[in-house]
This record gives structure tokens, C-alpha cells and sequence, in this order.
């Protein structure tokens, strides 16, 4: 988060903790292929909040759920790789999977209520997660699932324990969502617009405690949402999706300085001025296309406006939109900076030819 922004970017050295390449995850549905991520490409570092935004129907919670091996039927992943600590994930059987992502990769979703079993107390799901993970039992499991729930700031941890759901507040339950999620004492943590459901005050508070996990346990955190004033308070990187493609990827404060893709230029302009924070995506004309073939133009083209002839005809692969900065790219046919538009077009038009 914003005040470890220094140490990620010494540490981008490091093979980062999760590293996806050219993923692609589809639906087969009765009526067509919705290609619903299609060839995209991040890593997250340890101790790293890499911010995934975009609206509604872009491919992120479908990229989220794909790192855990949880794709819906009619979904499955089709291409590209999932590295976790080095391992490929996708080339894991399910039960392997399961087992590493037990071991390393967690998932906070939006509706604390859909983690959380109605019938058995808190602390009863804790302990089976905690025995699951860490094979912990009885008066251990116990004094471990009180560790937790004072780590995620839920006071009088021991009696709340005995509690169920229906008897926290909102943010107590997403407290208690993200105790379970430690249960397997992950290395990763991903989280599917996490606060989206809590009142700005309780949506602080998370934000906070996630920061501070963050910093206690080195934790890499990918952090899903589409308000842009959560992700200028959370992201240390910012990976910008639109029908299934990354399309702008930068550190935190140059996507905010400085946007280059017309779509994260949208986005911001779409941010209310003072209550940045409960800012949400809507004023770019249009909806999110159905990612339905292969690309073989801009899918944002028919919302953009410097859209010209060429995007219709040529797929925009990711490039770095100047040469001061390497690590901010964009997939769209005005960069790089440097090249003519004539050049920009050809270049993107052979380095497309080049994927799958
Ligand atoms: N089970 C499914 N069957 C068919 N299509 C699906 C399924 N789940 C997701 N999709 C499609 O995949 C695409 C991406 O969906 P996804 O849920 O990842 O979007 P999102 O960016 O998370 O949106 P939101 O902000 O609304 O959560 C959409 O076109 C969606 O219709
Ligand atoms: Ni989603």
C-alpha cells in the first residue's frame, strides 16, 4: 500500500510471489466462446498491492477466480500460465492445486456472507480452517483462531468465537472473513471488491487493517475494485482491465499523474471531484463489449474517442508508452510516444501477429 511504494518498487528485483502470463479463461456457453480474459499478463511482489480496475464485465473477478482454480462451469482456463512461487498452477492436477492454494493463496469476496456457513459459529469455521491448513486441533486451534480474530481487530476475540454469523455487524463479518483467510497463512491475498458493500467508514477501516496484515506478514495483494478513489488509496501498481485485455498497466501515482490509455483517461475523468472515494465508473458512454472472438482490432474503439480507421484493423498489444518509462504500458496504437502513428500501427500490427 501507498507507504510501502519505496520498498516494492527496490524489491521488483525479486521474483515476484505470483506471476501470470498471457491468461486466458473462457465460457462455452450454448450460444458462443465469451472470451472473458483473454491474454492477461501481471506478477505481484511480495509486500505488493497490485490494484486490478475496471467496470463491470471486464474479466477481474474471472482472472481472480481463475489464480484459484475456481472457474465456473461453463468456464475453464484455455491458455497462458499461473505462476506461484515458481509453480505453474495450471499445469496441476485440481487436488494439487487446491493443496498449494491452501498453502499460500487466499480470496476475501465482496458479500462476507457467502464465506461464511449461517449454522456453525465463527469460531467453528475458523478452527476448520485452521485444521485444514495447519492441521491445528482442539485448545491449539482454538487459542490460534483468538490470535486471529485479535490480528483483524475484533474485540472480546474468545466470546465472539462462540458467535454466528447473522450475529456480527458488516464489518465485524468481513473481519472475521479475512481472519479465515489467514487461517492458511497465505502469502497472497486476493480481494474481490472487498469494502464495496460497507458504509465509507467501515470501508476505511478494512482498508486499514489489510494495509497493517499487509505490512505484519509480507503479505502480495491483489485488490479488485472499480472505484478509482479505493485504488488511489490502496495500489502500489494499477493494472487497468477493459473486455477481457489489460490494457494500461503503471506504478500508482503515474496512472493517476499521468493516464495514457483513452479508457483510463475515461475512467478518471468519471471521478467525482470530492468524494473521490465513493467514485464510481460511469460517465464513458457505451458498455463493455462481450469479448466473444479473437481481437483482431481495439475492442474499446467503438467508445474511444481518438479512435481513427486503424483500430478497427489491428489488435494493440501492450507496449511501454515512452522510453523514460519502461514499467507504464498501454495496449493502444498511439504508443509508444516516440513513433509516428504510421510506425505505431505497424509495430503494433506485427508484434500482434506474434501472440498465440
Ligand atoms: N459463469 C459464467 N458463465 C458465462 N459467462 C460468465 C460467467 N462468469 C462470468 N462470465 C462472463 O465473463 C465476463 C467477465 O466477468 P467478470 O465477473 O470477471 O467481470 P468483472 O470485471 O468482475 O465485473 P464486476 O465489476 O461486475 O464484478 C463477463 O462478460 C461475464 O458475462
Ligand atoms: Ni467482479
Amino acid at each position: 500500500m501507498s507507504a510501502q511504494t519505496a520498498e516494492s518498487e527496490n524489491r521488483s528485483d525479486e521474483e515476484p510471489i505470483l506471476s501470470v502470463q498471457n491468461l486466458q479463461t473462457s465460457f462455452y456457453t450454448d450460444k458462443e466462446v465469451i472470451r472473458a480474459v483473454d491474454g492477461v499478463s501481471f506478477d505481484i511482489h511480495r509486500g505488493e498491492t497490485v490494484g486490478i480496475v475496471g467496470e463491470s464485465g471486464s474479466g477481474k473477478s474471472v482472472t481472480a477466480r481463475s489464480i484459484m482454480g475456481l472457474v465456473d462451469s461453463p468456464g475453464r482456463i484455455d491458455g497462458g500460465s499461473i505462476e506461484f512461487n515458481g509453480e505453474d498452477l495450471t499445469k496441476k492436477s485440481q487436488k494439487q492445486w487446491r493443496k498449494i492454494r491452501g498453502s499460500g493463496i487466499a480470496m476475501v469476496f465482496q458479500d462476507p456472507l457467502t464465506s461464511l456457513n449461517p449454522v456453525y459459529t465463527v469460531g467453528n469455521q475458523i478452527k476448520e480452517a485452521l485444521r485444514l491448513h495447519q492441521n491445528l486441533s482442539g485448545k491449539q486451534a482454538t487459542n490460534e483462531a483468538v490470535e486471529l480474530l485479535e490480528a483483524v481487530g475484533i474485540p472480546d476475540a474468545r466470546r465472539r468465537l462462540r458467535e454466528y454469523p447473522h450475529e456480527f455487524s458488516g464489518g465485524m463479518r468481513q473481519r472475521a472473513v479475512i481472519a479465515m483467510a489467514l487461517a492458511c497463512d497465505p502469502e497472497v491475498l486476493i480481494c474481490d471488491e472487498p469494502t464495496t458493500a460497507l458504509d465509507v467508514t467501515i470501508q476505511a477501516q478494512i482498508l486499514e487493517l489489510l494495509e497493517t496484515l499487509q505490512e505484519e506478514r509480507d503479505l502480495g495483494i491483489m485488490f479488485i475494485t472499480h472505484d478509482m478513489g479505493v485504488i488511489a488509496e490502496v495500489a502500489d501498481r494499477v493494472n487497468v482491465m477493459y473486455a477481457g485485455e489489460m490494457v494500461e498497466t503503471a506504478p500508482v501515482e503515474d496512472l493517476f499523474a499521468d493516464p495514457k490509455h483513452p479508457y483510463t483517461q475515461g475512467l478518471l475523468q468519471s471521478i467525482p471531484g470530492v468524494d473521490a472515494v465513493g467514485g464510481r465508473l460511469s460517465t464513458i458512454e457505451g458498455d463493455v463489449p462481450t469479448p466473444n472472438e479473437k481481437p483482431t482490432y481495439c475492442r474499446f474503439a467503438p467508445r474511444c474517442p481518438k479512435a481513427f480507421d486503424e483500430c478497427d484493423a489491428v489488435h494493440p498489444v501492450s507496449v511501454p508508452v515512452n522510453e523514460e518509462s519502461p514499467d507504464h504500458t498501454a495496449a493502444c496504437l498511439l504508443y509508444p510516444e516516440e513513433m509516428s502513428t504510421a510506425d505505431a500501427v505497424e509495430h503494433h500490427r506485427t508484434r500482434g501477429g506474434d501472440s498465440e
